[in-house]
């Protein structure tokens, strides 16, 4: 296995200060390999084809599958993964060159079996730009996952409620994005282009699969959850601190529905390698845009994690069913 490191040292959150490498060995027993991958990565901030190949083929060979559908936990949503039979478990730390989750509600492990007749993988935990990971090490798994052979990409939040007639707990199917991180000169596809997984220049207008909303919203009717149901427009900012109210004016005039500070970057880059892409956000908390509605209420991670467990079993049952319909068409 390559050593490589996307960007050097970081502090988990138990306080340990760890090496990105999974031994922290040299590839080549003196460290120079290591020096070379570490400047090309502070360079390009990518990982090269070959490192995403040698991910892949570790977690193919370690669960002895080869998964179709990859989904993204967010926030709290952890239980997404749980559902999975046949599990076969790989905590982050042990797979070789993957960052670490620094971050509660976000377990840290990827998990690999059946769902609804299909295979699937589950990463229990994403990264966060503000985690202080470039965003091409935030989205990196996604070309894990394609390169694992998954087809549709998953990806779930727990976002902030922009559009006044969302209600905590309801679940907003996306359809469209604004990139504020894109607006300001930051994307996953930063550096040289491998075409290995997709084109310069990437369009982005289809990105959210119509075939796979409309199969959601009729998932959502026959749970009866239709009325708490919504499909809008996600932003993902920086964070990790929660929007001003100044803010949220701007996004709202800007058309956003629900914001949060992932999925956008993990979507450019699935769609860069042409996946599938279905999303959707949790709304876990009333973002509201009028200084007069201010009252003491203020966001917090806690009531994020809350609501996101309160919900977890809708999350399960949408995301089960669309594997179902997905499994019964193939
Ligand atoms: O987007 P996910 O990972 O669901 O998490 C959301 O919730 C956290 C803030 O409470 C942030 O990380 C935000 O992005
Ligand atoms: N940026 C942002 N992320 C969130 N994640 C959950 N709620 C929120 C929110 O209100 N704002």
């Amino acid at each position: 296995m390559t050593g490589y490191n996307a960007k050097g040292d970081m502090a988990t959150s138990n306080g340990n200060h760890r090496n990105g490498h999974c031994n922290g060995s040299s590839s080549n027993g003196n460290g120079t390999g290591d020096r070379q991958a570490d400047d090309l990565a502070q360079e390009n901030q990518t990982y090269p084809y070959e490192v995403i190949q040698e991910i892949a083929d570790f977690i193919v060979k370690g669960a002895g599958m080869r998964p179709k559908i990859g989904i993204i936990c967010g926030s709290g949503l952890g239980s997404l993964a749980d559902i999975i039979t046949d599990a076969k478990i790989f905590e982050y730390e042990k797979i070789p060159n993957f960052p670490v989750s620094t971050v509660e509600g976000h377990a840290g492990k990827l998990v690999v079996g059946h769902l609804e007749g299909a295979i699937v993988m589950a990463m229990q935990g994403r990264f966060h730009f503000y985690e202080g990971y470039p965003l091409a090490k935030c989205s990196m798994p996604v070309r894990v996952m394609k390169l694992c052979g998954v087809e549709y990409l998953f990806a779930t939040n727990a976002a902030g409620g922009i559009n006044p007639k969302y209600a905590v707990g309801d679940i907003m199917l996306m359809h469209d994005h604004v990139n504020m991180l894109g607006f300001a000169g930051n994307s996953p596809l930063q550096g040289p282009n491998d075409p290995r997984f997709g084109p310069r220049f990437p369009a982005l207008v289809n990105s959210y699969n119509k075939d796979l909303i409309n199969k959601a919203l009729e998932i959502g009717k026959s749970m009866g959850i239709e009325s708490n149901m919504h499909v809008g427009v996600y932003s993902c900012l920086g964070g990790p601190t929660y929007e001003t109210i100044a803010e949220l004016k701007a996004l709202r005039m800007m058309g956003v529905d629900a914001v949060g500070m992932s999925t956008v970057h993990e979507v450019i880059t699935a769609r860069h390698c042409d996946m599938k892409v279905f999303a959707f956000s949790l709304i876990t908390n009333k973002c509201s845009t009028e200084y007069s509605d201010m009252k003491d209420e203020e966001a917090t991670h806690e009531e994020v994690m809350s609501v996101a467990k309160n919900r977890q079993k809708a999350c399960c049952e949408l995301v089960a069913r669309l594997v179902r319909e997905i499994q019964a068409e193939s």
